[in-house]
């Protein structure tokens, strides 16, 4: 079993673009006694107060995208704080990517107004400065855009079926700027960098043999 410090618990954020892998990842580490996993809570955006805000903000996101960001971004900080027994809590993205790759892409993209994406980011600012959402490490599942495509095609999530292919592109792009070139905004703990291209049953091959990295490495401190 995995030597944990008594008392210490940590928080993985698993990062990656849509079609990444993730759901992976977090249903083969959720086999461990000592990691609690925490999914993307899809099925709050889809069916809030009856609504279906995911489905909004791809139908509309120059009008729904700002909301549907606010309330994504109170879920993340729901996530982040959720308490959990377990010393290890492995969560499903991050407020973190929230704000710097998909807030940054809709405002980019023109879907998102001015003055929407600075008070999106007003609130981010107050959240990360007073509430604990400070992540141990990011696992960061690494594709390339074609094979994130394929896997969305092939899962095709009804919501998502008219993403268009500049728009998984552009957040990958924006994944890579945050935590690979580090163009800009600031990566909260280390990263870890796995090669997600692969096929998914070889990528659970890679996560046993990088157990022991990916669910020790955040014990270690290191000065980022
Ligand atoms: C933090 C965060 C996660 C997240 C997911 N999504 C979308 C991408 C996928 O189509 C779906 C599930 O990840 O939600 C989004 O638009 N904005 C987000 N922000």
């Amino acid at each position: 079993g995995l030597k944990m410090s008594a008392g210490k618990k940590i928080t993985i954020c698993v990062e990656g673009n849509i079609g990444s892998g993730k759901t992976t990842l977090l249903d083969h580490f959720a086999q461990f006694p000592e990691v609690k996993t925490i999914s993307e809570p899809v099925n709050k955006w889809r069916d809030a107060g009856g609504h279906n805000l995911l489905e909004l903000m791809y139908s509309d996101p120059a009008r729904y995208s700002c909301m549907f960001q606010s309330y994504v971004q109170l879920t993340m900080m729901d996530n982040h704080t959720a308490p959990v027994e377990k010393p290890i809590k492995m969560m499903e993205r991050s407020i973190h990517s929230g704000r710097y790759c998909f807030i940054e892409n809709l405002h980019r993209g023109g879907l998102m107004a001015d003055a929407e994406y600075a008070v999106l980011d007003q609130w981010f600012q107050w959240i990360t400065a007073n509430v604990n959402v400070q992540p141990d490490l990011i696992v960061y599942l690494r594709t390339s855009p074609e094979v994130a495509l394929e896997r969305i095609r092939r899962r095709s999530r009804d919501e998502e079926r008219a993403i268009p292919e500049s728009y998984v592109r552009a957040l990958h792009e924006l994944h890579e700027d945050w935590l690979v070139r580090r163009a800009q905004f600031p990566v909260p703990c280390q990263v870890l960098v796995l090669d997600a291209d692969q096929d998914l049953s070889l990528l659970k091959e890679e996560f046993n043999v990088r157990k022991q990295e990916i669910l020790c490495r955040s014990e270690v401190k290191s000065p980022v």
